[in-house]
């Protein structure tokens, strides 16, 4: 088991590149084994989801190469096997992505349960309405979503929900069945857009991904691509909040700035100054942070996978503040941790009450899951003494080198894995 081991209290100051979208990158590996074709993928974020994913489409006989960390050469001419399972896909939520990319090329999928960051009941209804819309048989069976039809037919499709996940998931099967599908109340995430355009790209046809409503035509064949991954809103925003706990003077390069609006919006209203460039964003923390209300929402509304990094700088901010969490109905689990820091919160329901204190105190504690463990990490880069989170292999299902990255930006903070590695590193900093 490894920790990072932090002594807070530095200022974050530099710049820092954003890797490829997490998110993004893991519906657009499943979708190039739709093709029979050599896919190229650039912008691959080097995470341990990414690698589960592209290891299980390795385990059906597709060819993956990975030409460098963030590039990968794939064809999904080789697959021979239509089954899905293994013990590390089971842990990973987008699982769920190669029943529509199996079910829309070979009409026949069977997938281990999705699994994922333990933040809510996540109930996976909406897919499985969505490919029985298209024509499928649909059935749980010893652990595995079995998805059969003999032709996927176009159809009109509601969700109740806005899904991420259903949304990508119905898009990619309904891009090759045959005829026109309607999604409507589809989710608008910026890796709702990237899914589709990267399908478009292999020559799907793919209209209004973006906005509530997404049509479809389906094709008969898709064709090989070369495709670079969009920059991920949330490692972004990560370091953004980063900064702002720190009273740091952070630019975070490689973004798109239209994602990260949301959070730009709550920087600028707690106190801090954001400067958008083309491709980059400031944020410069120098005066005391102030409180507000943060709900978190379907895009473009401020995102649940950036709930406990804004909270952890609320709770260190002037005044009280409320997080409401409206799309998770378990993702405050880190505020039992986060009070070993000295946090003062307090939940009821949905909604996190966080008085603000003057500022964290070091602490041995353990990431709950992946935000989580982000957000006790910036605690600790703020707070006064040493910080212990363990359980880092959460963090690192979706941050590449975020060790790394942070402690070029003057972050002292070190990846261990002993308890003597540990003691070394207090010795040393203190
Ligand atoms: C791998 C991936 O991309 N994960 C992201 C994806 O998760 P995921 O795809 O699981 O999240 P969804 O957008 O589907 O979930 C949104 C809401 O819909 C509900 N729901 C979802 C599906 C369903 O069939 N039935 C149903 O009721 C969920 O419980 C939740 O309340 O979007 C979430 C919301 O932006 C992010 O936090 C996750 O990081
Ligand atoms: C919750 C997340 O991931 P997953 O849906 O894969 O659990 C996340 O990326 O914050």
């Amino acid at each position: 088991m490894e920790q990072y081991v932090i002594k807070g209290g530095n200022p974050l100051v530099g710049e820092v590149e954003i890797g490829g979208a997490k998110n993004a990158a893991l519906a657009i590996i499943s979708a190039a084994v739709m093709t029979d074709e050599t896919v190229t993928i650039e912008n691959l974020p080097n995470v341990r989801d990414i690698n589960v994913l592209l290891n299980a489409i390795s385990d059906i006989g597709a060819k993956v190469d990975r030409l460098d960390a963030h590039t990968v050469k794939m064809n999904g001419s080789f697959i021979h096997n239509l089954v899905v399972d293994n013990e590390y896909i089971r842990k990973i939520r987008a699982s769920y992505y190669l029943l529509g990319a199996l079910l829309g090329k070979y009409k026949h999928a069977e997938v281990a349960l999705p699994g994922g960051c333990d933040i809510g009941s996540r109930p996976f209804d909406l897919h499985l309405k969505g490919f029985r819309a298209l024509g499928a048989t649909v059935d749980i069976r010893h652990g595995l979503v079995v998805a059969d039809a003999k032709q996927l037919k176009g159809t009109h499709i509601y969700l109740d929900k806005v899904s991420v996940g259903a949304t990508i998931n119905i898009m990619m099967a309904a891009a090759m069945a045959e005829g026109k599908t309607t999604l409507e109340n589809a989710a608008k995430e910026p890796h709702v857009v990237d899914a589709a355009n990267f399908l478009n790209s292999m020559g799907a046809n793919i209209r209004g991904a973006g906005t509530d409503v997404i049509r479809i035509v389906g094709v008969e064949k898709l064709h090989k691509t070369e495709y670079s991954i969009i920059p991920d809103q949330i490692e972004a925003g990560t370091f953004m909040l980063a900064a702002a706990a720190t009273k740091g003077d952070v630019t975070v390069k490689n973004v798109i700035p239209k994602h990260l609006e949301a959070i730009s919006a709550k920087l600028l209203e707690i106190g801090c100054e954001v400067e958008e460039f083309d491709d980059a964003v400031r944020v410069v923390s120098s005066k005391p942070l102030h409180h507000t209300q943060v709900t978190t929402l379907p895009y473009p509304g401020f995102p649940t996978d950036m709930q406990p990094q804004i909270a952890v700088v609320l709770g260190i901010s002037e005044g009280t503040s409320t997080v409401t969490e409206s799309i998770f109905e378990n993702r405050f689990k880190y505020v039992g941790e986060l009070a070993r820091m000295g946090a003062n919160f307090k939940v009821e329901s949905n909604i996190a009450i966080i008085g603000g204190i003057e500022n964290y105190t070091g602490a041995r504690v353990n990431a709950p899951d992946l935000r989580a463990g982000a957000a006790l990490v910036i605690a600790g880069l703020a707070a006064e003494g040493i910080t212990v989170v363990d359980d880092i292999y959460y963090i690192e299902r979706g941050y590449e080198e975020f060790e790394k990255k942070l402690a070029s930006l003057g972050a002292v903070i070190e990846k261990v894995s002993t308890e003597k590695e540990i003691q070394k590193f207090t010795l040393k900093v203190s």
